[in-house]
């Protein structure tokens, strides 16, 4: 990412380019048609709402200045953004602007004294250069004229009618209009740009303490972060300690504790301490790159509305054209005695002719909700994903990973006491851990590490033939036999009818087994635990009017264990799937005349089928697998599946977003028509209509950027569990289950006091994954006295 994003394979260069000239998106072909027949250019993509124009090209063959210099012949004030750098604005409207402004106010005196008339047309000879030299480089490109075009012909006009003061307004208004345009899309896009430019470009060498460019440094180097510094690039801790502010990936306000072994991400703050990291990628493939990316890569996937109205707004144009151009030949030909009126009409329907606010209405919109959810975490990679959001009926989940920590300890494991095979625990620790040590399985590490806890070193590189089977388990060759780890479903894999049973095993734990030579030779369980909120997360899905689903690969008591925990909260719960089976529920629940839609949030391990099958799936980013961000529709960056309830909302307040803008865009020029037909065509509020519309799109649309506070949220799920406890406390106090169960049976759950405890259990909890803070404690309290008040 960046300005100076080399792709080392070619000599491809991605320049990004702040356009402050491109207000309507109809002079996004006027910019393509200008660079794409370039030498040297290979890509270029306009993203209308933040101004950006991000060109591929060969900087051997034309250098960014090159580039800046030829957009900048059409008059559309491109700059060259500078990696890191805020997005530039004007901070004033130009020369041109202001002098015809005050050009314009005095010509008001005529009334008083007739001579300053002149002033007016004095007003448009100072502010029309700059629209008059791009609608000149758009008539180059393209005889459909274009707004600056269109505009041009109606000063014209007002200046043949001799309506000196109506010309004048329209220059004046129209170049104001963009100005405060930009204004307010600059606000829309410095989220974009805090995204783009969170990682720092210089890493420090722990051992020399030089300071070298991000983007040479190579996996497996030790570098040093001070206290507050930005981290450049993901890794693992291996000395110190400090509380990182993860927000502007995660969207999470409170700072989380990295110790050795931590994993830290590029663009993350290291708040107060000193820490050495191990990098474990590249500058460019850092979760941060990869997310910029798709935000990026987002603006260009157009929704279904959008496209819509891109196809009416083709039409559009011509059609008013049309009509302006024979309003006034049918008039002069019919020799209408007040052809003054006549061509004062059409003149007002060419100015309504530029659809720009009808066009804008979804990109803006869509633009500044895509980047709210950025900014809370939730990476939605296009417009249309969005929209589908806004439409969910049904959420399925995995289990695993997602509504449970995915954190397994072992609770028990022994060989079976057979007398014919007689494996010691230790070896069997050693077979399954080396063979464990092959998969990425969450429960695989467990096992690893409770070998290791058991003073036993497994042995990956003695395992031949390793294999996985999805939903089942694994299977390995070590010392001449083959091993087979996992599930009941894997009996059948090694060759044996019955599973043993294991008295030992709690309620609600996994049980695994072990076979070797078609015999069951050993059992062990597991135990997860839910993450804490996924009880109200539900529960505010559940106020959304959304179904909640669980599917999972476990087994049905693990599956009913966790419904427990989170007070049956869930509708309905598919336990022992095979990732195929999963998709095929999911199929299922798309029933072709009922056609609900469905979301699919899984980690992304082996839930990938899944999550493309669904109508948006949402695979849980950082926590999952490294490929989880390229998998599904959506990625989630926290462990917090209350950010899906969040989402919807936003997305459905998108959609209402939307809905007001074509109706705003539509209405006002309708009204305008309407207004001149009726016999007061006013040319001046066409043109105020077309661009202040704009400008009243681009307003109402950022108002999305800061809906749905993060403070605000906190209140409103310690309300939500409030509620949902009134009588049974089934909620969060379940999540923090561990803490919690002995210390209050669910009878004797007394409302305040159970909050009380659970903010306490919650904390702890926290506290031992390393997240505690802020928002677990004091907020929490906080919240808990207002519902006391309530
Ligand atoms: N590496 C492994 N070691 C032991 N058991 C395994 C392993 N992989 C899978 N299993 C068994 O298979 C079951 C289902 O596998 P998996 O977790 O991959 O399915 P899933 O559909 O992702 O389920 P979940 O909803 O729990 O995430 C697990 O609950 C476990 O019992
Ligand atoms: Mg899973
Ligand atoms: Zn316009």
């Amino acid at each position: 990412m960046g300005s100076t994003d080399v792709t080392k394979t070619m000599k491809f260069q991605k320049s990004y380019f702040d356009v402050l000239g491109l207000c309507c998106t109809a002079e996004v072909p006027l910019i393509e048609k200008i660079l794409k027949p370039l030498e040297g250019i290979k890509k270029v993509s306009v993203i209308v709402p933040s101004k950006t124009v991000i060109v591929v090209h060969d900087s051997l063959l034309i250098s960014q200045l090159q580039i800046v210099k030829v957009l900048n012949q059409a008059r559309l004030e491109a700059n060259i953004r500078i990696y890191g750098d805020k997005i530039a604005r004007r901070s004033w409207p130009s020369r041109y602007t202001i002098m015809s402004g005050v050009l314009l106010l005095l010509s008001f005196v005529k009334f008083a004294y007739p001579p300053f008339h002149w002033l007016a047309l004095a007003a448009v000879v100072v502010g029309l250069p700059p629209i008059l030299v791009r609608s000149i480089a758009a008539l180059r490109i393209s005889l459909v004229p274009e707004i600056n075009t269109l505009l041009i012909i109606a000063v014209g006009g007002a200046i043949a009618l001799k309506d000196y003061l109506e010309a004048g307004s329209i220059v004046f208004l129209f170049t104001i209009a963009e100005w405060l345009e930009s204004q307010a899309s600059s606000k829309a896009t410095s989220v974009m740009s805090s995204l783009l430019s969170m990682a720092p470009q210089k890493a420090i060498l722990a051992d020399t303490g030089v300071a070298v460019d991000a983007c040479e440094v190579k996996p497996n180097t030790i570098i040093a972060v001070k206290a507050g510094e930005a981290i450049p690039i993901d890794g693992v801790v291996i000395d110190g300690s400090s509380e990182v502010d993860e927000r502007t990936l995660t969207g999470e306000p409170v700072p989380v504790l990295k110790e050795p072994l931590s994993l830290v991400w590029a663009g993350t703050i290291n708040l107060n301490g000193y820490i050495t990291v191990r990098t474990t990628a590249l500058a460019e493939d850092s979760a941060v790159a990869r997310m910029a990316k798709l935000v990026e890569e987002a603006q260009n996937n157009k929704s279904r509305t959008q496209r819509i109205i891109d196809t009416i707004a083709k039409f559009y144009t011509p059609v008013i054209i049309l009509m302006s151009i024979l309003t006034v030949a049918i008039s002069a030909a019919r020799h209408a005695h007040n052809l003054h009126h006549w061509f004062h009409l059409s003149l007002v329907l060419l100015v309504s002719a530029c659809p720009c606010a009808l066009v804008l209405s979804t990109p803006i919109a869509t633009f500044c909700a895509l980047n709210r959810a950025a900014t809370m975490g939730l990476l939605i990679k296009g417009g249309d994903h969005l929209e589908t959001l806004a439409k969910t009926n049904v959420v399925a989940f995995d289990k695993t990973g997602t509504i449970t920590r995915g954190e397994f300890t072992v609770t028990h494991f022994s060989p079976i006491d057979d007398d014919s095979s007689g494996i010691s625990l230790a070896t069997l620790l050693y077979w399954v851990a080396s063979v464990e040590s092959k998969s990425n399985h969450p429960m695989a590490s467990a096992l690893v590490d409770h070998a290791r806890l058991n003073s036993m070193e497994p042995a990956p590189e003695k395992v031949d033939g390793f294999r996985i089977f999805p939903g089942q388990g694994i299977s390995g060759e070590m010392d001449g036999e083959t091993i087979y780890v996992g599930n009941k479903r894997i009996a059948t894999r090694a060759g044996c009818e019955s599973v043993p049973s294991l008295q030992e095993a709690k309620e609600g734990e996994t049980i695994g087994y072990i076979f070797m030579d078609r015999k069951p030779v050993g059992v062990f369980s597991l135990a997860d635990t839910c993450r804490t909120g996924v009880a109200e997360a539900i529960g505010r899905l559940k106020r959304q009017g959304i179904k909640t689903i669980m599917l999972t690969g476990d087994s049905s008591a693990a599956a009913m264990h966790v419904q427990n925990q989170l007070g049956h909260a869930l509708d309905t719960i598919h336990a022992e799937l095979l990732p195929e089976e999963k998709v095929r529920i999911i199929d299922g629940l798309k029933k072709p005349n009922r056609k609900p839609t469905v979301v699919m949030v899984g980690d992304g391990m082996n839930d990938a089928p899944a999550l493309a099958a669904a109508d948006v799936g949402i695979s849980m980013g950082l926590s999952g697998s490294a490929v989880a961000m390229e998998t599904g529709h959506a990625t989630l960056m926290t462990n917090d599946i209350g950010k899906i309830a969040e989402a919807v909302a936003l997305a459905r307040r998108t959609r209402w977003k939307i809905f007001e803008n074509v109706g705003l865009a539509i209405s006002t020029k309708a009204g305008i028509v309407a207004l001149a037909i009726a016999g007061h065509p006013l040319l001046w509020a066409a043109v105020l209509a077309d661009v202040g519309t704009c400008l009243i799109v681009i307003f109402n649309s950022t108002l999305l950027l800061w809906t749905g506070g993060v403070g605000k949220r906190c209140c409103e799920s310690a309300h939500a569990s409030a509620h949902e406890s009134e009588g049974t406390c089934a909620h969060s106090c379940h999540g923090a289950h561990e803490h919690a169960h002995g210390a209050h049976e669910h009878g004797a759950c007394l409302e305040n006091g159970c909050h009380a405890h659970c903010a306490r259990a919650r904390g702890e909890e926290e506290g031992r994954e390393g997240q505690r803070r802020g928002c677990g404690k004091d907020k929490e309290m906080v919240c808990l006295t207002e519902i006391v008040a309530e």
